[in-house]
């Protein structure tokens, strides 16, 4: 499996915020979910694969090139799509497609003209005016319209409506059908995940915590629930967070096959959701991290 984004031993310092020594690989022809708490780390991960941020030390590689030399045909590769257009606020989409398509070996004006289409924007009306979710729309549209290879997108489906939302992650589904493509996506909105992501990354406090595919966490984790008589020293170790009640404990494990195993019946082993997932990871380190 070809590795398209490779990050070794990535530092980056902010005033209040550090990324350590981050190690990250973004596979080819999948569909990774980025997803963290507020301020974990996304969008500087994000800015940082797009070069729009450097690295203190560690190296960064897209396509196995890296910025120093070959900028140029990394972003010509890459639809990059954020939650604000501000260097386009006063144009409209007409202006923006005159101005960008020159930038991209690959632009493809019907293709952009007929996702404008099929996203009900206009295409005479500045920027400015659009709605938060036409903005992230018109976004898109650009970020699909060059042939990119690799789809960077920090939470393109925030801000839009149920319907909308739907509409865009049967896109994502379609542009992936060749095989060749890349999708790298974070959001808040973890059932967006269920119904396209391949792999998941889950960032807290700067590091990564989780990545794996998402078979691999349907298979490991697990929420248990029993009676608080079960847990001792040495069963608690099965579990990364305990919740405890005084009519039982409900508990994340990352070992759901060992559980079944020692616990047998007298357990109740329910499928971590993500959110169950990131919550209980996030307990788990304000208790010991
Ligand atoms: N330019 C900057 N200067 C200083 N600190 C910054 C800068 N940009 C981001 N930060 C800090 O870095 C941390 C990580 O922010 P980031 O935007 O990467 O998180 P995120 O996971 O994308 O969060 P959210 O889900 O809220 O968008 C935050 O504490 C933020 O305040």
């Amino acid at each position: 499996m070809e590795n398209v984004i490779e990050l070794h031993d990535v530092s980056k310092s902010l005033k209040a915020f550090t990324i350590h020594n981050m190690d990250l690989q973004i596979k080819q022809g999948y569909v990774t979910g980025f997803i963290g708490a507020n301020g974990a780390g996304k969008s500087t991960t994000m800015k940082l694969i797009m070069n729009l941020l450097q690295p203190d030390n560690g190296e960064i590689n897209v396509f196995g090139l890296d910025y120093a030399s070959h900028e140029k045909e990394i972003k010509n590769r890459i639809g990059f799509v954020y939650d604000s257009n501000i260097f386009y606020e006063s144009l409209n989409l007409k202006d923006i497609s005159r101005i960008i398509a020159p930038a991209y070996t690959h632009w493809d004006q019907q293709q952009f003209k007929a996702y404008v289409n099929q996203f009900d924007l206009p295409l005479n009306k500045p920027m400015k005016k659009f709605s938060k979710g036409m903005q992230m729309k018109a976004s898109i549209a650009m970020a699909l319209s060059h042939d990119a290879e690799l789809i960077v997108m920090d939470e393109p489906t925030a801000g839009l409506d149920p319907t909308s939302r739907r509409e865009l992650l049967d896109i994502f589904q379609e542009v992936m059908v060749d095989g060749k493509r890349t999708i790298l996506f974070s959001t808040h909105i973890t059932s967006d995940l269920d119904r396209i992501a391949d792999f998941i990354v889950l960032i807290d406090e700067g590091e990564i915590l989780i990545d794996k595919p998402v078979y691999e966490l349907q298979e490991q984790y697990a929420v248990v629930k029993g009676s608080n008589e079960l847990l001792d020293a040495d069963t608690e170790v099965y579990f990364i967070k305990i919740e405890r009640s005084p009519n039982g404990f409900q508990a994340l494990t990352k070992e759901a096959a060992k559980v079944r195993g020692v616990f047998g019946k007298h357990v109740v082993i329910e499928e971590a959701s993500l959110e169950e997932i990131m919550f209980y990871m996030k307990g788990a380190r304000n208790l010991y991290g």
